[in-house]
């Protein structure tokens, strides 16, 4: 029998009040060489009438760059939070409130696996462009626009999706499940023929430097950095941390274990148990070597994060901590 919602709580003892990561070497996570792709975007900034900004919906208020406004800001802005499948959206006011407090007045939630969404883009970056001065072009009737953000949150999905939509054709912006998919600033891609638009794809920029330990690990947990650099059982600690603080028990069922535990290595070893993701070692003892199965924690982690990442444990928001006005105090990276 599975255990309910209010047994696995009450079979809790304490969660976690905050996250510590050992060691705590972000800025291996995050390597700073990324300042060659935005010089790139800013090179082709004459020929653009309107910049797209797309960013994860899970994280709608933490790990965007900030050099984007440095750099690009003159031209107007429109962010798009994309991947809102896999975002728990019930304080989507509240978001677009602090959003508008940075100055943020043009959001748009999307989808670009499901298309949701994706329809109002072009007639709201038509009518920022209609009601700015567009230096040099005003001849011009075909619109350019640079799609931008931080890796992996769907740039090329977006603008493969709007050719879907606007021109009932397929993809022509390789998409992939890793950062660092789009290596350089492409040639111009017709997304719409009336208007005459054009996109211009651009490999993905993290900030040189991130603001908090936990933002980098939001970031990892969104796949913007390779796995590899965080660390798959820090982050899968940090996953567990999150699901547990929001109460999202949902992989307790999903991996049929007894309850809810804050404690990833107990949770990990029963995941790659139940997985049968084990490995047998050689141990010595007094009367000779023994084999021993024991569980395989890095592929448990692997598991944990891949099937968070396809949505099977529940849309979330990461950045709660912030909606409710208390970041972690985990902020120096
Ligand atoms: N669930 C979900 N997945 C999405 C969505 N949009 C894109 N993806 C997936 O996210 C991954 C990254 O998508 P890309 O379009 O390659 O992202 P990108 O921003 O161009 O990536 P870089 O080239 O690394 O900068 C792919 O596995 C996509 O299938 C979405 O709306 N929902």
């Amino acid at each position: 029998m599975r255990p309910s919602l209010r047994a696995l709580l009450a079979s809790r003892a304490a969660w976690r009040e905050s996250f510590s990561v050992r060691g705590r070497d972000v800025a291996r996570w995050f390597p700073g060489h990324m300042a060659k792709g935005l010089k790139k975007m800013q090179s082709s900034l004459k020929v653009v009438d309107c910049v797209i900004e797309v960013h994860d919906a899970r994280i709608p208020l933490s790990g965007r760059n900030p050099l984007f406004q440095e750099t690009l800001g003159l031209k107007p802005h429109l962010l798009v939070l994309n991947k809102m499948d896999l975002a728990d959206l019930t304080e989507q006011q509240k978001i677009m409130q602090h959003l508008e407090g940075e100055g943020l007045k043009n959001v748009i939630f999307t989808s670009c696996v499901k298309d949701e969404n994706v329809k109002q883009i072009i007639p709201k970056v038509t009518e920022l462009i209609g009601s700015s001065y567009r230096y040099h072009r005003a001849e011009n009737l075909e619109y350019c626009i640079m799609v931008i953000g931080v890796p992996n949150v769907g740039k090329s999905s977006l603008i493969n999706s709007l050719r879907r939509q606007h021109l009932r054709i397929g993809k022509a912006a390789r998409v992939g499940g890793e950062p660092g998919i789009t290596r350089a600033v492409t040639s111009r891609i017709q997304v719409c023929e009336r208007p005459p638009i054009f996109l211009l794809d651009t490999p993905g920029v993290l900030a040189p430097q991130i603001e908090s330990v936990e933002t980098g690990l939001k970031l990892a947990l969104c796949g913007t950095v390779l796995d590899h650099l965080v660390g798959e059982e820090t982050m899968a600690d940090y996953l567990l941390y999150t699901l547990n603080q929001h109460r999202l028990l949902g992989y307790v069922q999903h991996y049929g274990l007894d309850t809810a535990c804050d404690d990833v290595e107990h949770v990990l070893k029963s995941v790659a148990m139940k997985l049968g993701k084990t490995r047998k070692v050689k141990v010595l003892t007094g009367t000779g070597d023994v084999n021993v199965t024991q569980p395989n924690y890095s592929a448990a982690a692997c598991d944990f994060l891949r099937t968070f990442r396809s949505g099977l444990l529940g849309p979330v928001m990461l950045d709660h901590d912030i909606l409710e006005g208390h970041p972690s105090a985990n902020t120096d990276p």
